[in-house]
Parts: C-alpha cells; sequence; structure tokens
C-alpha cells in the first residue's frame, strides 16, 4: 500500500506572510479555514475581482489585506507560503512554478499534484489543536473525522493542558525524574478500566 509521507507541523502564520491568489469560492473556502484557526493570519489576497463574502470576512480581521489586480511574479515577494486557486489553470500553473523556484512553500488548491502542502481538518480545543490529512486522498474523510473528533473531545482537555503546565514547574529533580513524575500522574488516562 502507498504511505503517507506527509510531516505534519503547527505554524505560526500570524508571524509570517501568506499570499493567497483569487478571491472566488475556493479562495473563501481557503481563507475562512485558515482564520477559523488562526484568526491573526497575516494574509493577502490578491485576485482581479472578489466575492462579497470574502470582503465581508476580511473586514472582520484586520491582518487580511485584499489588493485587486492580476498576479504576476513581483507578488511573491516577502511571503513564506501560498496558496493559488484562480479559475484559470494556467495561471495556478505558473504560480505553482514560480513560488518552487523561489522555494517558496505552494498550495494549488484543491490540486494534490500541485501542493508542497495541503491543507487539512483542524479540531481545535483550548490549546490543543489537532490537523488531519488523508494524504490527499478524500478531503471529505478529513472533514468527517474533524466533525467526529470536535464532538468526541471534551472542551475540557484544555483544562488538563493548564493544571499540567503549572504542575510541571512545581517538580524538582532532572529530566528523567520530571518525565517520570508526568508520566505518574497521567497514567489513568491511558490505562483501561478492567
Ligand atoms: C481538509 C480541507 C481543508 C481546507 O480546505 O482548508 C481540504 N478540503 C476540504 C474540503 C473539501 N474539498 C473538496 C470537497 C468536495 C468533496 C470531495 O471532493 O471530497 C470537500 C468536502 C466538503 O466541502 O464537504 C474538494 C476537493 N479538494 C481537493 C480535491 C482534489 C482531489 O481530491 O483530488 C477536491 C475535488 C475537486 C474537484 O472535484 O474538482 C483537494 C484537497 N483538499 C484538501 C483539504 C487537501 C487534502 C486534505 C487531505 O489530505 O485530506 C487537498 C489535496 C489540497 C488542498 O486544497 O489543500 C477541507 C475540509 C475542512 C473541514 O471541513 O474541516
Ligand atoms: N467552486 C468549487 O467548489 C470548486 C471545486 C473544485 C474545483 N474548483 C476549481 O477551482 C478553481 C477556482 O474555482 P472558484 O469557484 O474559486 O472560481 P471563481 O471564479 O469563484 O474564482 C476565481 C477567482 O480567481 C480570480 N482570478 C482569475 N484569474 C486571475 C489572475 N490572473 N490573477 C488573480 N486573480 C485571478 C478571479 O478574479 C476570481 O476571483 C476553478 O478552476 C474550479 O474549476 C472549484
Amino acid at each position: 500500500m502507498e504511505r503517507n509521507e506527509l510531516y505534519p507541523i503547527f505554524v505560526k502564520v500570524h508571524e509570517l506572510n501568506v499570499l493567497i491568489v483569487g478571491g472566488g469560492n475556493v479562495g473563501l473556502e481557503k481563507l475562512s479555514f485558515l482564520l477559523k484557526s488562526s484568526p491573526n493570519a497575516n494574509v493577502e489576497v490578491i485576485s482581479i475581482d472578489f466575492l462579497q463574502e470574502l470582503v465581508d470576512l476580511a473586514e472582520k480581521h484586520p491582518t487580511v489585506k485584499l489588493t485587486q489586480k492580476a498576479y504576476d511574479i513581483s507578488d511573491l515577494e516577502k511571503r513564506h507560503m501560498v496558496i493559488g486557486c484562480t479559475d484559470n489553470l494556467d495561471v495556478n500553473l505558473q504560480i505553482n512554478r514560480e513560488a518552487k523556484a523561489k522555494y517558496l512553500l505552494v498550495n494549488i488548491a484543491d490540486t494534490p499534484d500541485q501542493c508542497d502542502y495541503y491543507l487539512g481538518g483542524i479540531v481545535t480545543k483550548g490549546h490543543v489543536k489537532i490537523a488531519i490529512s488523508t494524504n490527499g486522498k478524500s478531503p471529505t474523510t478529513a472533514k468527517r473525522i474533524r466533525q467526529f473528533l470536535e464532538d468526541v473531545i471534551p472542551e475540557d482537555v484544555n483544562e488538563m493542558v493548564l493544571n499540567l503546565n503549572e504542575f510541571r514547574k512545581t517538580i524538582k529533580g532532572n529530566f528523567e525524574e520530571k518525565v517520570e513524575k508526568m508520566n505518574q500522574v497521567t497514567r489513568a488516562l491511558v490505562n483501561k478500566k478492567k
């Protein structure tokens, strides 16, 4: 069977510069998911025209900038990541090519073979964040697993994180002793009831 070789990372998009090219339905979907998880993401959306819904969403997020123009290579200056989602295949291919030449991470929405990275389904419970990918095989499955986990993971998992964060500051000893202590107090979570 083909392996999933993707390596997930959690990116500080509020400290990076993200470019989205294309302000239509797909641009709106990608921007919505990005802002849902990262409301202060630094994003510029460049597009010939914009869906009104996308304009309304951008107005609620001061770190989102909209620029009305056709894409050209200069738009890739000072970016860390790029998402291309125009309705012009040639432009999307051009974005992919030009971004790759600059060693930028590029995603051409809904086009797995043109992506250096995929956007995933995301579950957020306070400080706990879980990202889901099906290796690009079934976004619908990623969405359903996201909905399932949102339902079954309790909201107060965040309390555990905060409590353990406090507790860990009180433990004395070397690194091994601390790890042992943290494992001791959380053991009940994984020991199944007999
Ligand atoms: C997770 C999520 C995040 C997000 O969008 O931010 C996401 N797609 C979502 C939903 C969704 N997208 C589509 C449908 C319609 C049903 C369907 O086709 O299944 C639905 C479901 C719905 O809307 O109900 C259309 C679609 N998408 C892709 C293709 C091409 C293909 O599959 O080959 C097609 C067909 C286009 C066509 O037919 O022309 C490809 C990609 N979509 C990905 C991410 C990446 C892989 C993620 C992974 O590894 O699993 C990848 C590879 C690239 C990328 O875009 O990053 C978000 C759910 C968020 C959530 O709800 O939590
Ligand atoms: N809508 C969907 O649910 C869906 C699903 C799967 C695939 N797709 C595909 O994804 C692509 C985008 O779909 P969409 O629904 O977002 O299209 P759309 O027409 O709603 O939006 C495309 C956007 O790209 C912009 N654009 C076009 N050329 C540009 C350029 N040179 N520079 C900058 N901006 C430019 C347009 O101004 C427009 O805002 C299409 O190829 C479509 O076939 C769409």
